[in-house]
């Protein structure tokens, strides 16, 4: 397995340093190990205080890690202090880590400082030179050239200037910059690359440099090169700011793991709707008995809280030559009515997480009440019932189309339960 180094601070919120670095290695597949350089007592607002770790102990953990497991790539982030950057950068250069990507940490987006005024200097001259790829935000560019940059044309100008300092490849991340895109400029030594995205409307922005950052050392401790890791990172940061977490009442953190849960969880979710489209496929009555342009299947993921938790095929089930065909592989938040019952039914009993939805007639809500299903006329708001029945049965009104809904613990489940109906009144 791939390995990679953080060397960064702790973040008791976290959303930052060390917490985000592990959390972004293992999203990408790759194992994580940590070097502590200082404890910080944070959160979503702000840097309460600081606690540095001894050079001496940092330097203990370093052999200790560096001495048995041989890391492909290693990042830095809050170093704190001249010294810890001294120590750190010998060490490194001892043990030859040679896909180091720097993350000049100095101030955090609360505005606190991270790193002394008078280690910028050790910063430059003593780990910068070290750096395969080095990651300044727009501020700390600034310090670095002791100028204002405030263009695109002058991140281009900072990003060939900052390589004159020693390190192979310069990343300038153009986060601060106003603008519709957030453009970073990636220089190699030849050649000037911008990496464009749409600037996400989100304040869950805390961590972006350092999981930016452990983003680029694990797609180098992967072999990809430099200009392909920055370009994975890019699209990797720009998910885990769109899966962004709304915690704490400052700027929520992103999140590194989002965008992987999100796949694992569609699939799972289309699993369990195919087999349960394979169920009404076994019994062809149930062509019989779907609502034409309506029906689906519906699957609700644990502990669902909006839509976007609920799984449907993205257009109506139809029939096919007498069974059941579908169009187009699984979707959240599909905008099927009636998804939404689905959501209400899960919140109140966590235990049903399959829904399906067929033709209203008097005689299917007949027939599923002499099969013993725990049947419940509507009358009102569905969100009052007390209880959730395992057929609904909603009359037509003059406003709208009645239905019939089954709800179940999986959609198999309510695939077998909408077969018992098939039969129960094939030939209606
Ligand atoms: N609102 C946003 N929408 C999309 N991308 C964003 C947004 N904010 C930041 N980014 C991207 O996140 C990455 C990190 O950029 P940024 O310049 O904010 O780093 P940073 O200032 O070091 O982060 P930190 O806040 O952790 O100190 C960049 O690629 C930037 O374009
Ligand atoms: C520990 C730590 N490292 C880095 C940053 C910068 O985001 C932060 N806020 N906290």
């Amino acid at each position: 397995m791939y390995k990679a180094l953080t060397i960064a601070g702790s973040d008791s919120g976290g959303g930052a340093g060390i917490q985000t670095d592990l959390k972004t290695f293992a999203a990408l597949g790759v194992y994580g190990t940590s070097v502590i350089t200082a404890l910080t007592a944070q959160n979503t607002k702000g840097v309460h205080g600081i606690h540095p770790v001894p050079p001496d102990f940092i330097n203990c953990q370093l052999e200790a890690v560096l001495s048995d497991i041989p890391v492909h790539a290693a990042k830095t982030g809050m170093l704190g202090d001249a010294k810890t950057i001294t120590a750190v950068a010998d060490s490194l250069n001892k043990h030859r880590v040679s896909n180091l990507v720097v993350d000049p940490v100095m101030v955090a987006q609360s505005g606190d400082r991270l790193l002394q005024e008078d280690a910028v200097d050790a910063l430059r001259d003593k780990l910068l030179p070290h750096a395969l790829v080095v990651t300044p935000n727009l501020p700390e560019a600034e310090v670095l050239l002791g100028r204002q940059i405030t263009t695109v044309d002058a991140m281009v100008a900072a990003a060939r200037e900052i390589r004159l300092m020693g390190p192979r490849h310069v990343l300038v991340k153009g986060g601060h910059l106003e603008g519709q895109d957030m453009v970073d400029i990636f220089f190699d030594g030849r050649t000037i690359h911008h990496l464009s995205e749409k600037k996400l409307d989100t304040p869950h922005t805390h961590g972006t440099g350092c999981t930016y950052a452990a983003a680029i050392a694990a797609c180098l401790a992967k072999n990809l090169s430099p200009y392909d890791a920055v370009t994975r990172a890019k699209q990797f940061i720009t998910d885990a700011i769109s899966h962004g977490i709304c915690v704490g009442g400052g700027y929520g953190p992103t999140n590194p793991m989002g965008a992987l849960l999100r796949e694992l969880e569609l699939s799972r979710a289309s699993q369990a709707l195919y087999k349960a489209l394979a169920a009404l496929q076994k019994t062809p009555a149930c062509a019989n008995i779907l609502a034409d342009g309506r029906s689906n299947i519906f699957y609700s993921l644990e502990g669902a809280n909006s839509l976007e938790d609920i799984a449907s095929f993205p257009t109506p089930l139809y029939r096919c030559h007498n069974t059941i065909a579908q169009a187009g592989d699984p979707v959240f938040a599909g905008g099927l009515y009636p998804e939404e019952m689905l959501l209400q039914a899960h919140q109140k009993d966590a235990r049903i997480r399959g829904m399906i939805n067929l033709r209203y007639t008097p005689e299917m809500a007949l027939a599923a009440s002499a099969l013993n299903y725990k049947t419940v006329k509507l009358s009102g708001d569905f969100a009052k019932l007390s209880e959730i029945p395992e057929v609904l049965v909603i009359e037509p009104t003059e406003e709208q189309e009645g239905q019939i809904i089954l709800f179940a613990r999986t959609p198999q489940e309510a695939a077998q339960k909408t077969a018992g109906l098939a039969r129960s009144f094939s030939g209606c």
